[in-house]
């Protein structure tokens, strides 16, 4: 494409640059090649303006940059916030790809993945195709794909976007994604909020912060656009009402009987539930176990009702929905039953290990870290959650994400130390913690690994297997013939 016409959604019409054709666009210097364009972008930890330089000898053939005064052998366009231009770019050089498809952006704590993936299983139960990105893995025209983020940055999610004739996309979209712009340019049909509790306050000021980044998603819904809220969460209740304040289109779902779909009872626990819909009433027996759960099939559900996806089909695939890797994933054995989960957050914490509790059960033995170079103020909580619903913790390492080992190490004695009192060991290495627990265990007993769900291991451990779920299968079958059979 042609520079002139790429730059026009930024900079108007430049006659200085009106034969420079551009291969692609680049805001990490690494990767520009020849008949690229380079966008410098202001990081939390470098400012891309320091790279332009590096990027011309690679062969950028203009510079888009936030500073006056810079004299280039290449054209410069000084622009007020090259997040937004980046998003203006990649929204012209890709085509706007965001209105060939119906869109469903959602947003919220927890709950995006296990929600975005029951909304594609519904969509490919009615025979639609759905492309999926998200944190476990991303799905376009049916092949998976790397997952390199809960929402990919800008570039990478128009090339998608591009390459997907997928009728309809299903995206998480992170707080910082939104605050880092890179859905800029994107427009939504649906946006999905699940709820905010504690989480990211190492990056949001505060929670009034972190909400006001989440409600930015229904900023970029389409004219004809609609929200689906979870009014059982106060936050929610609040986006409902800022939303309707706008004359925005809102759906929710929840208890309330103003709710668009709402939850009526429930029988045998929340194993079968009744929502109304529509004055009707319809019966669901849930695939999996969790009030969370729950909420999340509500949200899928709501959204794909509103997609025109027919009850009956719904239903259908609710009921067969087969899960999310590392969200309640039950690991059974003639011994101890493990459960791999990705909580990662007080709010997610309660939830898992609360449902654990209600689970016919002996002993909860829980094994969990703190993730290095995230909110720490989470972590009080979260231990106190811990002692509150099971028998025995063990304390481990997390991702270190560039925390050093021995600062990591004291964190976690300082966390034994709060939990004195407590059945508490601190076990380093994150492998020989589960195997601690698997020969500790019992049969009938609940081992609890939370915090990586099934994402591989940052750092080596004494037993060579590259996540949880690998350990477990190790151990298993180290000791089939020993003690646990
Ligand atoms: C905290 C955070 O979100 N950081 C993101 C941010 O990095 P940053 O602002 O520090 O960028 P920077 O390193 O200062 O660099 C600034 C600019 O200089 C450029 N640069 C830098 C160095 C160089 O040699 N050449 C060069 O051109 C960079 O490409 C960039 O354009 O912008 C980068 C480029 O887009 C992201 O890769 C990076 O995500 C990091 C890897 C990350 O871990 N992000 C996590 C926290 C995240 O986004 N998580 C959410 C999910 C959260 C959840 O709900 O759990 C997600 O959506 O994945
Ligand atoms: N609706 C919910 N409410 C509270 N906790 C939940 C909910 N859904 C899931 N969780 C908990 O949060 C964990 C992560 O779930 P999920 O991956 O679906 O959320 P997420 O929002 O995508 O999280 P992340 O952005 O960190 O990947 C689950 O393993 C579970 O412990």
């Amino acid at each position: 494409m042609k520079l002139k016409n790429l730059i026009s959604s930024i900079a108007g019409t430049n006659e200085n640059v009106a034969d420079i054709e551009v291969v692609q666009i680049q805001f990490k210097s690494r990767n520009v090649k020849k008949g690229d364009i380079f966008v410098a972008i202001k990081g939390l930890r470098h400012d891309g303006h320091n790279f332009i330089n590096e990027a011309i000898s690679k062969g950028a053939v203009a510079v888009i940059g936030e500073e006056n005064n810079y004299s280039l052998p290449v054209p410069y366009i000084k622009v007020e916030d090259t997040r937004k231009a980046l998003g203006r770019l990649a929204k012209t050089l890709y085509r706007d790809p965001s209105l060939i498809h119906n869109m469903i952006g959602i947003t919220g704590t927890n709950g995006k993945t296990t929600t975005a993936y029951m909304v594609k299983h519904i969509f490919e139960t009615a025979k639609e195709s759905c492309s999926l990105f998200s944190t476990v893995s991303n799905f376009v025209n049916g092949i998976e794909l790397m997952s390199t983020a809960t929402t990919p940055d800008i570039l990478e999610l128009n090339n998608m976007l591009r390459m997907s004739s997928d009728k309809i996309v299903v995206m998480e979209v992170s707080s910082h994604g939104l605050h880092q712009k890179r859905v800029e340019g994107l427009e939504f049909n649906y946006g999905v909020f699940t709820n905010l509790t504690h989480d990211h306050l190492d990056y949001h000021q505060d929670m009034d912060d972190y909400f006001n980044t989440k409600a930015e998603l229904f900023k970029l819904l389409k004219k004809n656009g609609e929200a689906i809220i979870n009014s059982s969460c106060p936050w929610g209740m609040k986006l409902m009402n800022q939303l309707k304040n706008n004359r925005q289109t809102v759906f929710s779902y929840g208890n309330s009987e103003n709710d668009d779909l709402q939850l009526l009872c429930t029988e045998a626990g929340i194993s079968k539930i009744k929502v109304k819909e529509s004055n009707e009433i319809f019966e669901i027996k849930m695939p999996m176990p969790g009030k969370h759960n729950l909420q999340n099939a509500l949200g899928a559900i709501l959204c794909t009702l509103r997609a025109g996806v027919k009850i009956q089909n719904i239903i259908y695939a609710v009921e067969n929905f087969p899960g999310v890797p590392g969200r309640f994933e039950e690991i059974r054995h003639r011994g101890a039953n493990f459960i791999l989960d990705y909580a990662h957050t007080p709010d997610g914490l309660d939830n898992i290990l609360q449902t654990v509790k209600s689970m016919k059960q002996n002993k909860i033995i829980h094994i969990f870290g703190f993730r290095g170079n995230k909110d720490k103020t989470k972590r009080l909580d979260m231990l106190d959650i811990s002692a509150k619903y099971c028998d025995e913790i063990i304390l481990t390492f997390d991702d270190l994400n560039g925390v050093s080992k021995d600062l990591m190490v004291t964190d976690l004695e300082k966390a034994v130390k709060y939990l004195e009192s407590r059945n508490v060991h601190l076990i380093i290495d994150r492998t020989r913690a589960i195997e601690y627990a698997w020969k500790n265990s019992e049969k009938g007993d609940h081992i609890v690994i939370t915090g990586k769900g099934p994402e591989p291991y940052e750092q080596e451990f004494e037993i060579p297997t590259d996540n949880d779920a690998g350990t477990i299968k190790y151990l298993f079958s180290k000791y089939y013939n020993k003690s646990k059979a």
